[in-house]
């Protein structure tokens, strides 16, 4: 008997190791370099056990394989294929010249029993299409100026709380508070609801909101099962998020809405946009936001992809700002006279507007535009990102296809700090973004923000908060990095988007 299950599991195991063998010999019969695969894990298995970020075992993979004159390699995933392009040029053929063979991310979602997972970053096809074009009018700078006053309103909260802080001399781990302001913002605009995580950081929404971005032992096998087995997953109705918080999400925007129809309530904010959608199939044009407009059959959102969509403004928009805010910060910490210059030009733009923080005087800071775009270089939160090949491509000026249903990954951060293309990649420089060296940046070689058809809608979005919530510390604190700070930044090694371990601690003084 201990002789057959012996022989039993004997089998099962060669079964897989030779599975995996066959699949790990992919790439290299058809001619295309990358490193090594081991059973299990393929290429990345400092990844898998989360000893390594994956935006640095990308650009390690990058470095090596590029200075071998490489333009792009193989790699995998346990046995998951992915093709990575190291070329700017074949970057902008992927997500631009040839965007229609590379149109979707391979990203689960289940409209029937998960219809949260339904949005415009997992949506592929006609249905993303039609998404899209949707919800670019609710994006417009009308649009956004329209809501200006709520980043404004949360700036001030955060202000207050910083103020508080600075004079009892404390020390404060800046990313937390700003992820608190990005969750007042998008709660407000999307969930038409006031967190003011500033006074209570424990809200449930800030609580559901972390929760979505932690991973227990019991997500990451959901995940592996969904990502494995789609099928199966559909079969046991399991969904990318834990139950409870797309229970929580759906409620909030399925009760939100109600009251506002039934109350014959309406507000400046995305969540107006969408119920305009909802029963509309459009948004107004920006001067008559509560204009009454037939319903055009057929194209109307469901209460269900509206709050699909609101879930991903959420998903998309809080983390994303608060880690960029927070590392330009960690960088004018650290660099006192960029500090200085970002704080005076806040000061005379500010004065020159009244002293009120207008979109009009947002836009007169040009500075504080090169210090996002150079922090957005140099950490840029997604540092890879992914698309799926629906249609075979032939790599050009050579026999290598990619074949339909292949994953295809992006490298931004290997590409962003790559000296070929910015010069001392690892020096903090906003004049790179001056407009005379900003023209001679290479096409595909800063992108922070994805490019083409699917790149980031919220990306204005993005600029205006980071700019609001920057401005707003510049103008009222001078701020220096506190020794709690470990240096270098170590980084999370879960997670896709970038972010510093131990967070980033600095102390503030007020400005006179
Ligand atoms: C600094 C902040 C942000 C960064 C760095 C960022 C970055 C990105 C990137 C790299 C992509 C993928 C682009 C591609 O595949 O070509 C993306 C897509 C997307 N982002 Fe952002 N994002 C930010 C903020 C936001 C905000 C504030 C929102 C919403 C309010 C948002 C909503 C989305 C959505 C919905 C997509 C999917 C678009 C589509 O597939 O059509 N993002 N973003």
């Amino acid at each position: 008997m201990h002789i057959e299950i012996f022989a039993l599991v004997f089998t099962i195991f060669v079964l897989i190791y030779t599975y995996f063998k066959r699949a790990h010999n992919y790439w290299k019969s058809r001619g295309v370099a990358g490193p090594p695969p081991f059973f299990p894990f393929g290429t990345m298995r400092s990844v898998i056990l989360r000893q390594q970020n994956l935006g640095d075992k990308v650009k390690e993979i990058y470095n090596e394989y590029k200075s071998k004159g490489h333009r792009f390699v193989g790699v995998y995933f346990f046995s998951r294929k992915v093709f990575v392009a190291l070329d700017p040029s074949l970057v902008k053929n992927i997500l631009i010249k040839d965007f229609n063979h590379f149109d979707d991310r391979g990203i689960y979602y289940d409209e029937i029993n998960d219809p949260l997972s339904a949005h415009l970053f997992s949506l592929s096809g006609p249905k993303w299409r039609n998404l899209r074009a949707k919800l670019t009018p609710t994006f417009t700078s009308g649009k956004l100026k329209y809501m200006f006053q709520t980043f404004v309103n949360c700036s001030a909260q955060m202000t207050s709380l910083l103020e508080s802080k600075a004079l009892k001399g404390e020390e404060v781990e800046i990313k937390d508070i700003l992820a608190r302001f990005t969750t007042d913002v998008i709660g407000s605009t999307a969930f038409g609801l006031e967190c003011n995580t500033m006074k209570n950081p424990n809200t449930q929404f800030r609580e559901m909101g972390k929760r979505a971005f932690t991973q227990t032992a019991g997500d990451a096998f959901r995940v592996t099962v969904i990502r494995s087995f789609s099928w199966l997953a559909k079969l046991l109705k399991l969904g990318i998020f834990p139950s409870n918080v797309t229970k929580f999400f759906k409620e909030v925007v399925e009760e939100t809405v109600t009251y506002r129809e039934k109350n014959n309530i309406t507000r400046k904010d995305f969540l107006q946009l969408l119920i305009q959608l909802k029963n509309n199939g459009k948004v107004d044009d920006d001067e008559k936001l509560q204009a009454e407009i037939k319903p055009a059959p057929g194209t109307s959102l469901t209460m269900n992809e509206a709050a699909a969509q609101a879930f991903i403004f959420f998903l998309a928009g809080f983390e994303t700002t608060a880690t960029t805010m927070s590392f330009a910060l960690f960088e004018m910490a650290q660099n006192r006279d960029i500090q200085y210059q970002a704080r005076e030009e806040v000061k005379k733009v500010m004065n020159d507007f009244g002293n009120v923080l207008t979109y009009d005087a947002l836009m007169e800071m040009h500075y504080l535009d090169k210090i996002v775009a150079e922090t957005l270089r140099k950490h840029p939160p997604a540092p890879v990102y992914l698309r799926k090949c629906t249609k075979d491509y032939q790599v050009p000026e050579t026999d290598v296809i990619i074949e339909e249903g292949l994953s295809v990954l992006i490298p931004a951060l290997a590409l962003q700090r790559d000296p070929d293309y910015f010069p001392d990649p690892d020096v903090f420089d906003p004049n790179r973004f001056d407009d005379e060296r900003k023209s001679s940046i290479k096409d595909s070689t800063y992108i922070p923000f994805g490019d083409g058809p699917r790149i980031c809608i919220g990306l204005r979005f993005a600029m205006i908060q980071v700019k609001v919530g920057l401005s707003m510390i510049l103008k009222n604190f001078n701020f220096t990095l506190s020794p709690k700070t470990p240096l270098p930044l170590v980084m999370e090694t879960q997670g896709i988007i970038t972010t510093p371990q131990s967070g980033i601690w600095l102390n503030l003084t007020t400005v006179n």
